[in-house]
């Protein structure tokens, strides 16, 4: 049986105590000692996502003691797997001495039920796991609060378990809270505090919506690092911007998007952002809830998408990471890729660039720091290229778009047309003018400035 793990094990380590050792965040020996099953489905290679399977037990602090696969055409839709393969659990748990069960797929509900109910003992499937994570990690006040409330609308539907015994387990993997309490499993009292849950996010994002706000008048572009968990994005984040923020080999080490300034070559400046890890079928609920703090990723200038070269899943995990940005809207948003790791393939660091030249990949080791010069300049230059620049003049009835260029960028100069419309020199981002000039009815073309404004973004080294 899991020792109640004592929260002030994990709590300790506030988000700017840099280099946390990473002990501080492994388990108390004697962690629950966990049988994985993996389905077979055809469509992903079993052995791979076992193995990945297991790294998330471990995160979890689970000492893995089984392993099973099962082959089945179609799920059963009571026990999830079939009548044969629960003995063949039952018999393997009683062997290894384990107990909990974590399934790497979604369980329904009543699989779950049934399952706990016929193996006598806790059953976890993937979504509930990686919530635990994601207890377990979140360290913003943010973060913890939309930890909680994924897990407490993931339970609310499982609540009737029947098992007192379970009860008694308070505090193991899956019922762990990111707050001060250990997850309320009363029915009544649920209700009330997904409410309050709701009510105080409500009011943290509006307050960082704000600081959103500010950053964007004060023009810095914004960076942000995505990827699949552990492909180095806070190693990376470090060494881009020497902000110390903890890494570890640990899935989802990051829970809560941090932010540095980071100064390019030339003087000009942008805001960098190191966020939560994906990974194949995050959880909807999880999605959702972190969609505000991704927001930083859908509005960002450039994405630095990291990408664990040593990893033979690489492409795989790549696409995965693509589709959940597209989930999020930001599938428009400009990439740069991020090959790192290379001092572990034995390839040399380099820049590709596409038939125009421009920047499309970047492979380095973000351990070793080789390459992160060139990955520097390759942001300059992406950046630079992202900016529009130029002359627009509007009509005396467009206050509305002259409203929105003082809000999405920055207007150098401002002028009186003779038709009493204005002239603005600005400087925004493309993306954004392209949404003006599609979605918000903007016509006049932006002309070529006489003299740039400012100085020329630095790419010449
Ligand atoms: N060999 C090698 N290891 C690296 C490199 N970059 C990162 N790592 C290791 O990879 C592991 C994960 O690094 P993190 O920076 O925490 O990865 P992450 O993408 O931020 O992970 P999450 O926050 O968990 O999503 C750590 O053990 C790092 O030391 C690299 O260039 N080479
Ligand atoms: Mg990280």
């Amino acid at each position: 049986m899991s020792a109640p793990r004592n929260p002030a094990t994990n709590s300790g380590s506030a988000p700017g105590a840099a280099t946390a050792p990473a002990q501080l965040f492994e388990r108390p020996e004697g962690g629950e000692r966990a049988l994985l099953v993996q389905p077979e489905d055809g469509r992903t290679d079993p052995a791979e996502a076992l193995s990945e399977f297991e790294a998330l037990a471990a995160s979890a602090g689970a000492e893995v003691v089984g392993r099973l696969y099962g082959r089945r055409r179609a799920p059963d839709p009571r026990t999830f797997v079939g009548p044969g393969k629960v003995a063949e659990i039952r018999a393997a748990l009683a062997d290894a001495g384990g107990d909990l069960v974590l399934v790497n797929h979604a369980l329904s509900p009543a699989q779950e039920r049934n399952l706990e109910r016929e193996l006598e003992c806790r059953v976890l499937d993937r979504t509930g796991l990686i919530l635990d994570i994601f207890a377990q990690r979140a360290r913003s006040h943010e973060g913890k609060l939309q930890v909680e409330l994924a897990q407490l609308r993931h339970i609310a539907s499982r609540l009737v378990r029947g098992w007192s015994h379970l009860e008694r387990q308070k505090g193991g993997i899956g019922l762990r809270g990111p707050g001060e309490t250990q997850l309320e499993m009363d029915r009544r009292l649920l209700g009330g505090r997904i409410k309050q849950l709701e009510k105080r996010l409500g009011r943290v994002r509006r307050q960082r919506e704000q600081g959103r706000q500010a950053r964007r008048r004060r023009e810095l572009p914004a960076i942000s690092l995505v990827g699949y968990t552990n492909a180095g994005k806070s190693t990376l984040f470090n060494r881009v911007a020497e902000a110390g923020v903890y890494v570890a080999d640990q899935l989802f080490a990051t829970l809560d998007t941090t932010l540095r300034r980071l100064d390019l070559p030339g003087g000009e400046a942008a805001v960098l952002a190191d966020t939560v890890g994906f990974i194949r079928d995050l959880p909807p609920q999880l999605v959702a809830a972190f969609r505000s703090t991704l927001e930083e990723v859908v509005e960002a200038e450039l994405l630095l998408h990291v990408i664990d070269a040593s990893d033979p899943g690489r492409d795989d995990n790549a696409a995965e990471v693509d589709a959940v940005l597209a989930e999020l809207g930001a599938d428009e948003v400009p990439q740069l890729r991020v090959y790192n790791k290379v001092d572990l393939t034995g390839g040399d660091p380099h820049v590709e660039r596409d038939d125009s030249g421009r920047p499309v990949a970047v492979w380095l080791s973000a351990a070793s720091g080789a390459g992160i010069e060139a990955l520097i300049t390759a942001i300059s230059e992406r950046l630079s290229a992202a900016q529009a620049r130029g002359v627009v003049e509007l009509g005396p009835g467009e206050g509305r778009l002259r409203a929105r260029f003082y809000q999405l960028g920055e207007v150098l100069e401002e002028t009186i047309t003779d038709t009493g419309g204005v002239r603005l020199a600005v400087v925004l981002p493309r993306r954004e003018l392209e949404r003006l000039y599609r979605h918000e009815g903007l016509s006049a073309q932006l002309e070529p400035m006489a003299e740039p404004a400012l100085p020329e973004a630095v790419n010449a080294h």
